[in-house]
């Protein structure tokens, strides 16, 4: 049983399980009618490997469902090719950020926006669709100049999107997708296709050696802009790409979260923007089972970890943590104790990350360590369980850390996606930690449940159980 002084809050556990200081019993209630969350993306009825059957289409019929919509693709006046390739993708109907995003994209003249909706609900569609629509394909010319540039944080989201629009866009004729994520070897003379993603300090360099011309650009995405504008470097050099484009570029900003602060300045990055917002306790995604496990010490939590193993391969799982080093120290202590596990930072080489992230993709790896380099977009429908080995905090040279609530609500998101069920687990080893996890349940005004068993058969087995059906509530409540 974890120790009271692991997390140091003076409380039993118990305590802690019925009544999470910031909890609300509205959020649980709200939880529990949310039964429907257990759909799967995709096609209207599928079975995951948890034998779980649920309709997409009673999500999409549930009007305080996310997924929720009242029209149709057809109805959003797309072409018949790019309708041909949602139908390809099994896109029955279209989720609400779509619906409502949509026709303000599509609009002309060209109206910037500051979109938000929770993670998984198919914001990349969103702005995909609205790309493809603009893009001009009729002549060798036009083929051959970026119309339409992506920006995204990471290699991987970058790699991802560009994959989602080649596919989305397939029945175009002459579409083609630029990568401007960093290269080895020989770049190309120029960057000749007209959309393109990247990663921002690759388009600057790109665009300054006149790789990548910009004068025909009519849609600029940043997708996670809040973490784009907020991050120093990248939001340096995303203003300065933006000062490089035809002042009629149309802005468009996409995340889960934006805090107040960056909303200020995202609306100075995209003047006179239409404006798609949530509210705090709104961004939670409820298909997505929350959980803290107290844990003694550093130690104690590699051990609970490696217990865990045989679960986060009965699908694919992330064990999110906060530096390099830990993610090296886990993977090569797992490595030697003979478990495969898999580990992405941003210290390791770009080729060599593709395989990484395209093993994840496709199954190959069920186990990813990595930080919060891979937190934000990473879709990747496969994965029911998140860890959070370290509690996602704000770090500044002598001041005490905090919680990090948009990376928090980032990183779970990486399960749950697109009505899928999945579970977070947020290890506790420190007071510390514990405040950090408070702070953040208390942002969100969510619920993160504790575990007080330490029997890991049970713990298994009551994992399953949620995942089957997370109506179940109030499962972890049970003392070993
Ligand atoms: N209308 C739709 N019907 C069925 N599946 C969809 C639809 N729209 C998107 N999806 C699927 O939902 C999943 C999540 O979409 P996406 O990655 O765009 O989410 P997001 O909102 O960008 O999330 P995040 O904030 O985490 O980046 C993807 O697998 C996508 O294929």
């Amino acid at each position: 049983m974890a120790s009271d002084q692991g997390s140091g809050t003076g409380k039993s556990l118990e305590e802690r399980i019925t009544k999470p200081e910031a909890a609300s019993t509205d959020a649980s209630d709200n939880a529990n009618k949310d039964g429907a969350s257990q759909a799967l993306g995709g096609s209207d009825l599928q079975e995951s490997e948890y034998d779980v059957q649920v309709k997409l289409s009673d999500l999409q019929a549930d009007p305080n469902n996310p997924l929720f919509s009242v029209k149709s693709f057809e109805d959003l006046g797309l072409s018949p090719e790019i309708l041909q390739g949602l139908v390809a993708m099994k896109f029955l109907k279209p989720s609400k950020i779509q619906e409502r995003a949509l026709p303000l994209l599509l609009n002309n003249p060209p109206t910037n926006m500051i979109g938000q909706s929770q993670s998984g609900t198919g914001k990349t569609a969103a702005f995909t669709l609205n790309i493809l629509s603009r893009l001009q394909l009729d002549t060798e010319e036009n083929r051959k100049a970026p119309q339409a540039l992506v920006l995204a944080p990471s290699r991987e989201l970058a790699r991802q999107i560009g994959g989602v629009i080649t596919e989305m866009g397939r029945f175009m004729e002459h579409l083609s997708v630029g990568m401007a994520v960093p290269m080895e070897g020989k770049r190309p003379s120029r960057l000749e296709h007209p959309v393109v993603c990247g990663t921002p300090g690759t388009v600057m360099d790109l665009i300054k050696k006149r790789i990548l011309i910009t004068n025909k650009l009519k849609v600029l995405v940043l997708d996670e802009a809040d973490n784009m504008l907020d991050q120093q470097g990248l939001g340096d050099q995303c203003i300065r790409v933006k000062a490089l484009l035809p002042k009629t570029v149309q802005v468009v900003l996409f995340s889960a979260t934006f805090d107040d602060h960056i909303r200020h300045y995202a609306a100075k990055f995209a003047p006179n923007a239409n404006e798609i917002a949530l509210k705090q306790e709104e961004l939670t995604v409820e298909g997505i089972r929350q959980f803290y496990l107290d844990c003694n010490n550093d130690e104690d939590k590699y051990n609970v970890l490696v217990k865990f193993y045989g679960l986060l391969t009965v699908s694919s799982s992330i064990i999110f943590v906060e530096t390099r080093a830990t993610a090296a120290e886990i993977r090569e202590r797992m490595t030697k104790e003979g478990h495969t596990v898999a580990m992405l930072t941003g210290g390791v080489e770009g080729s060599i990350r593709d395989q990484i992230i395209d093993d994840f993709r496709e199954g190959r790896a069920k186990v990813l360590i990595t930080t919060n380099v891979l937190s934000r977009g990473i879709d990747v429908s496969t994965v029911s369980m998140v860890i959070n080995y370290d509690i996602p905090q704000h770090f500044k040279p002598g001041q005490p850390r905090t919680g990090d609530p948009q990376t928090y609500l980032h990183r779970i998101g990486r399960t749950g996606r697109f009505g899928r069920v999945g579970v977070a687990i947020s290890f506790v080893s420190s007071k510390e930690e514990w405040q950090m996890l408070m702070e953040i349940q208390k942002y969100f005004n969510t619920l993160i449940e504790g575990i007080q068993t330490r029997d890991w058969d049970e713990v298994e087995k009551l994992v399953k159980k949620v995942i089957k059906n997370p109506r179940a509530r109030g499962d972890f409540a049970v003392t070993s």
